[in-house]
């Protein structure tokens, strides 16, 4: 990457609980950032009194660069997108003047999002990205780090090149166990079959790991990610795990006794976080705004019907996670049980 590029900033657009908190971690080891974000309050507050980034990982504030998207001017090599999912298509439209011919664009979201940006900015000018940290966005200016997570990078056409390897140095300063891939698919994929089951522990109001502990949810969480899985197969990835998750627990044939000990596993990774519960839930108890769902889980039924693949288990999730949006079920374990009668 040439050294022109290097200096210029990063632009992280989205600076929520993702965004804000590589922002922020990135601005105060002295690598150059802009922040851009629709939140005209948390763009004032971050480049004006400092970002607040805290919690048991790291508490400091630091001074971080930030604009609105009207305000932003001039043409960015490295562009890093952690928008939630279903404004991906709407943010990459309003990047895209920004990015340079030879530029790409970072997503650090969770779903299949890459494909979305590929359409509309080239598959060249896209890289892929893998985050399971935790954080909340609190309010303008104030980030909950809740704790860390695998963090992965890699080119969608799994090629290893001078940017991908720039960039997962970049990311290192972030989080020095990151990893560089060939294979980004594979972790997207993973985290679709843990994400499926993120989202089923959000129909209730109960912590993920009071979720994930609970025999009694474990059929419906084992049979998401069984789904997820077979999916996986169908399109030809071999998805891998992370932090507690391992896809071959839900493989065809495995054991039960795999699966649920996968559960316990994941039950225990999110006992270790301040962040309770996940941004679906955060988006449906705290925010009251519509979810990922469509963006995330709802692709894998199109993904399903296009295969012949029976998927029932995430149409119902997606039914559900719409019900309690709508307002016409509460978020509760007779909610929660409504999926686990679908498996
Ligand atoms: N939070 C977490 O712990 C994790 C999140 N992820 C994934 O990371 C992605 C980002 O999530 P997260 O950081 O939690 O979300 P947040 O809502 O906290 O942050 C997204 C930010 O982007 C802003 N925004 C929305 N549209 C635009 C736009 N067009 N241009 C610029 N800014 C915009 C949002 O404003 P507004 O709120 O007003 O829309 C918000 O401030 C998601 O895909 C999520 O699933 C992955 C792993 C962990
Ligand atoms: C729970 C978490 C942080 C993954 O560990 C997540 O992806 C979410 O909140 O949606």
């Amino acid at each position: 990457m040439a050294d022109a590029v290097v200096s210029e900033p990063v632009l992280v657009w989205g600076g929520g609980a993702i965004g804000g908190t590589l922002a922020a971690c990135w601005a105060r080891a002295g690598v150059p950032v802009l922040m851009v974000d629709v939140e005209a309050e948390h763009v004032r507050v971050s480049a004006a009194e400092g970002l607040a980034v805290e919690g048991p990982v790291e508490t400091f504030r630091q001074l971080v660069p930030a604009v609105t998207p009207d305000r932003v001017e001039g043409r960015f090599g490295r562009i890093v997108l952690a928008v939630k999912a279903q404004a991906t298509e709407t943010a990459t439209r309003m990047l895209a003047p920004h990015l340079a011919e030879d530029g790409f664009v970072l997503s650090a979201q969770n779903g299949l999002n890459e494909r979305a940006i590929a359409a509309i900015v080239g598959p060249e000018r896209t890289m892929g990205c893998f985050v399971n940290f935790g954080a909340d966005w609190l309010g303008p200016g104030r980030i909950l780090y809740g704790n860390r997570g695998a963090v992965v990078v890699g080119e969608i056409d799994g090629s290893l090149r001078e940017r991908t390897r720039a960039m997962f140095e970049l990311l290192r300063v972030f989080e020095p166990e990151a990893v560089l891939t060939d294979d980004i698919w594979s972790y997207l994929w993973g985290k679709m079959g843990y994400g499926a089951m993120l989202f089923a522990t959000a129909l209730t109001n109960d912590s993920m790991t009071a979720n994930f502990a609970d025999p009694a949810r474990a059929p419906a969480l084992i049979g998401l990610a069984r789904e997820v899985c077979a999916l996986a197969a169908a399109e030809r990835v071999s998805p891998r795990g992370f932090n507690g998750y391992d896809p071959a627990a839900f493989a065809p044939g495995a054991p039960e006794a795999e699966a649920r000990a996968c559960l316990a596993r994941l039950a225990d990774f999110n006992s270790r976080t301040a962040k309770t519960h996940t941004g679906i839930w955060r988006d449906l108890a705290v925010r009251r705004r519509r979810t990922e769902v469509d963006a995330q889980i709802g692709v894998m039924v199109a993904i399903a019907q296009a295969h012949g693949i029976a998927a029932p288990l995430i149409a119902r999730l997606v039914s559900l996670i719409h019900d309690v949006e709508e307002g016409r079920r509460p978020m509760s374990v007779e909610t929660f049980h409504a999926l686990t009668a679908a498996s």
